[in-house]
């Protein structure tokens, strides 16, 4: 499978499945073997066509009568790894970016729309490969085009955070984000993982503010790199790193992750407790359980214990918690940048969300101690999925306060806080909303 090839069925498999655009990729990559150069080149074709689908969209609809949803997916894909490459990527000359296109849909079920591929691209040639915008007289629907992100997810921002970070917001959705892992303490330290990935050639640095997190540059697959295997660290951002800490857990304390998997958190939470005393981790999915035990074993933690639980419901046989972590099902839209198929979500389905983050919130908050803490996380920069669920929740719950964050917070923050909402414009976090409270 040539590199083309391997985006063209990645992009196709994402689209018709709904799949994660890392796992999907991941998959491709691992079951192809490629060059480097060539498993690079694929990567960012198909990151590349996924984060501007919308931009290419709309150059494909000013060559075509029938509106662009009629099209077979093929036609498209094929139409938008063409767009892409003569517009975005210098180095590929134009007769190999229509080319690679046509041969994709001649070896597809649709070789019939071969002909209309190849017009369609070298009308584009004939215009200069010119990304054209819509008028500026309509803001959101040029910002629509211009960054590939839908007009209602630009207008959410703009409410909560005014339309110039809106914008900024949208700016950081495309480029491939900083990659952070986690030194597992408990096997090794900072100086070893850094030393046995530089051998593996990674380039790797210390992150300035958290300790024992590095961020790397690296495209190949993490579970090949030395020592993943053994557990001496695991793929954890640096704002999930920052909601681990946000609990405070100590040695000897019973923690409930209510919504654990793949179990990040809970491994974090594990280290910071030296891991002594008990974290339940729990989680819907029974396949989800599964990966926060195949993740406990690789990393060798005996605190962690995971089992399927459903965290909008009390289970009066758990008993209570000295700290619970809610860090509940949610949009995903502060990690797009990670994930750009999730720009292409529905706001339907986003619109439901609050109403069981609100359900797991309280029921969270009935396993919480006296004078214990209950943290609310979410991976999304949408206000109503974070301050005015965590709002609505202190009104309807007297026992409830607002808790002071721990200091490392200050210094993220410039100032003590008991919510934050990290983003991408500021540190370089991944869209994150935390807030901590206390059982009076
Ligand atoms: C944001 S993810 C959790 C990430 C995890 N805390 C980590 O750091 O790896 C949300 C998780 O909640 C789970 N989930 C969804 N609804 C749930 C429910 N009602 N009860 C428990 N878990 C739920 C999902 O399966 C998903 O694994």
């Amino acid at each position: 499978m040539t590199a083309r090839q391997l985006s063209y069925e990645a992009l196709l498999k994402t689209a018709r499945d709904g799949s994660y655009s890392n796992l999907t990729l991941d998959a491709f990559l691992k079951a192809t073997p490629m060059e480097p150069r060539e498993s690079q080149f694929a990567s960012r074709l198909f990151y590349g066509v996924l984060e501007r689908k919308l931009t290419l969209d709309y150059q494909i609809q000013l060559l075509t009568k029938k509106p662009v949803q009629k099209l077979d997916l093929e036609v498209v894909v094929s139409l938008e790894l063409g767009i892409y490459q003569l517009s975005y990527m210098n180095g590929v000359p134009s007769s190999a970016a229509v080319n690679e296109s046509v041969n994709l849909i001649k070896k597809s079920r649709k070789k019939s729309a071969s002909g209309f591929v190849n017009g369609v691209l070298r009308n584009y040639i004939r215009g200069g490969c010119r990304i054209v915008l819509p008028p500026l007289n309509d803001k959101y629907r040029r910002a629509e085009v211009e960054y590939s992100i839908p007009a209602w997810i630009l207008q959410y921002w703009e409410r909560d955070y005014g339309w110039e970070t809106a914008v900024g917001l949208a700016e950081t959705c495309m480029g491939r984000p900083p990659l952070n892992l986690r030194v597992n303490t408990r096997k090794a330290n900072v100086s070893q993982v850094v030393e046995m990935l530089k051998k593996d050639g990674v380039s790797v640095e210390v992150h300035p503010l958290i300790e024992n997190c590095l961020t790397i540059e690296h495209s190949g697959s993490i579970s090949k790199l030395s020592g993943f295997s053994e557990g001496l660290f695991y793929v954890q951002d640096a704002s999930s790193q920052l909601c681990a800490a946000a609990l405070g857990a100590k040695e000897g304390e019973r923690v409930f992750d209510l919504c654990a998997a793949p179990g990040s958190k809970s491994f974090t939470i594990a280290q910071l407790m030296e891991d002594k005393g008990e974290i339940c981790s729990f989680d819907l999915y029974e396949h989800r359980v599964r990966l926060i035990e195949q993740g406990t074993k690789r990393l060798g933690f005996s605190c962690i214990h995971a089992k399927m639980g459903d965290a909008s419901r009390f289970d009066e046989n758990l008993g209570d918690a000295d700290r619970v972590l809610c860090d509940v099902p949610c949009s995903g839209l502060g990690i797009i940048r990670r994930k750009p198929e999730i720009k292409y979500k529905k706001q339907a389905e986003v619109d439901e969300l609050p109403a069981i983050q609100r359900e797991i919130l309280a029921n969270g908050a009935r396993y919480v101690k006296k004078g214990g803490v209950l943290v609310y996380s979410t991976c999304s920069l949408n206000k109503d999925e974070n301050e005015r669920v965590v709002e609505d929740f202190l009104q309807n719950h007297p026992d409830f306060e607002r808790d002071e964050l721990p200091e490392i917070f200050t210094k993220v923050a410039g100032k003590t806080v008991s919510y934050i909402s990290l983003s991408p414009l500021v540190g370089n976090f991944d869209g994150f909303f935390l807030a901590r409270l206390k059982r009076s």
